[in-house]
């Protein structure tokens, strides 16, 4: 019998793979933080946020992460500005394993990436990054869905990629760890721009210059910082981009929608761009590059409430004029 896949974090994105692991033919343990949740969910077999998903038989659901250590391999599904917090509680624990970040930003206090945050706690683990074009909601109906699975470790990427591929889930390798992390990183931050446009009755024009603009930076920022650029063109990047800005499903586009109609948004819900484009911004000053990021500076001063949308509008059609 193979050994179970963990899965830490019980949120939208860990259930749906948890979901389609067990499809695949895995037995998955997926542990949740909350033991009432874990209770209720081991009981119901459903998940808060995953309305209408059901956790098939071969997912064990624990509120103990200890049931986690016979796992080699465990994926890493807490939102990014929970990742330090996590590994400073657990990572001695996890240590030794194949460790697999499944969030997707840079951290606000270091603006380190997933894999840069477990190698600093976990220096034995084999850290990698599972990102791409993927909905919770799609992955847990048994849609097939293609991601990036990013490592520098060669043979057990090919192996993950091995353990984790199947009918639902399609996993393509890359060994640039750096490129993977940040396409799906900033295409967070260019979805809230999007959402911020299209609520603010700009036109999909406008929607789709603002993307061609924002994954011009995301090329420039991320290559800054050693990516390869093909890397941006690929799921995690362009993939991811045009996913999340095209889809109301997004919870970056549809915080970015209810900004741009001056509705009130929901502190409750997972939106990584907000802290994300903070951090980039931070980084971006750090590198002297602000001139070249203005999208991802608008949206961190937007969603931090210093300029309004129309404001940011302004300052970003009266810059000077250039060469495309
Ligand atoms: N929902 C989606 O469609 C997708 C999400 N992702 C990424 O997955 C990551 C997680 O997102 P979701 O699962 O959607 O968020 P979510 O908000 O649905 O769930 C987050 C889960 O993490 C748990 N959590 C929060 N802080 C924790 C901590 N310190 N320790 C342990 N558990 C903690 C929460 O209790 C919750 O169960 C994000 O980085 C997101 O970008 C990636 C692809 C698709
Ligand atoms: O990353 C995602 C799709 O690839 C999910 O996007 P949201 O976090 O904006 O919902």
């Amino acid at each position: 019998m193979t050994a179970p896949i963990g899965i830490a974090g019980a949120g939208a994105f860990g259930a749906a793979l948890a979901i389609a692991l067990a499809k695949q033919g895995q037995t998955v343990r997926l542990w949740a933080r909350d033991r009432a949740a874990a209770d209720m969910m081991a009981k119901t077999r459903h998940v808060q946020r995953l309305p209408g998903a059901t956790l098939p038989d071969t997912v064990s659901v624990t509120a103990e992460l200890a049931h986690l250590s016979v796992c080699p391999a465990v994926l890493l599904a807490v939102p990014m500005q929970e990742l330090s917090r996590f590994l400073a509680t657990h990572g001695k624990m996890l240590d030794g394993r194949s460790l697999v970040a499944c969030c997707k930003g840079m951290d606000l206090t270091t603006q380190k990436g997933p894999t840069a945050l477990i190698a600093d706690v976990c220096p034995s683990a084999t850290a990698m990054i599972l990102t791409g074009p993927s909905f919770a909601t799609d992955i847990a109906k048994g849609l097939a869905t293609a991601l990036t699975l990013a490592s520098t470790k060669e043979v057990a990427s090919q192996q993950m990629q091995a353990v984790l591929s199947g009918p639902i889930l399609r996993i393509y390798r890359n060994s640039d760890v750096i490129g993977a992390e940040l396409g799906g990183a900033l295409k967070n931050v260019i979805a809230i721009a999007a959402g911020i446009v299209m609520g603010a009755g700009l036109g999909e024009s406008a929607r789709a210059a603002l993307m061609t603009r924002g994954f011009a930076e995301m090329v420039r920022f991320s290559v800054s910082l050693g990516a390869r650029p093909e890397t941006l063109m690929g799921l995690s990047g362009l993939g991811d981009l045009v996913l999340t800005c095209t889809s109301s499903q997004s919870r970056n586009y549809a915080h970015g929608l209810a900004l741009g109609r001056g509705d009130r948004t929901d502190p409750s819900i997972t939106v990584e761009g907000v802290a994300t484009s903070q951090a980039v911004l931070r980084r971006t000053m750090a590198l002297g590059l602000l001139e070249d990021l203005p999208v991802t500076s608008m949206v961190a001063q937007v969603t931090a409430g210093s300029i309004t949308v129309p404001m940011a509008i302004q300052a970003l059609m009266s810059r000077p004029l250039k060469e495309e």
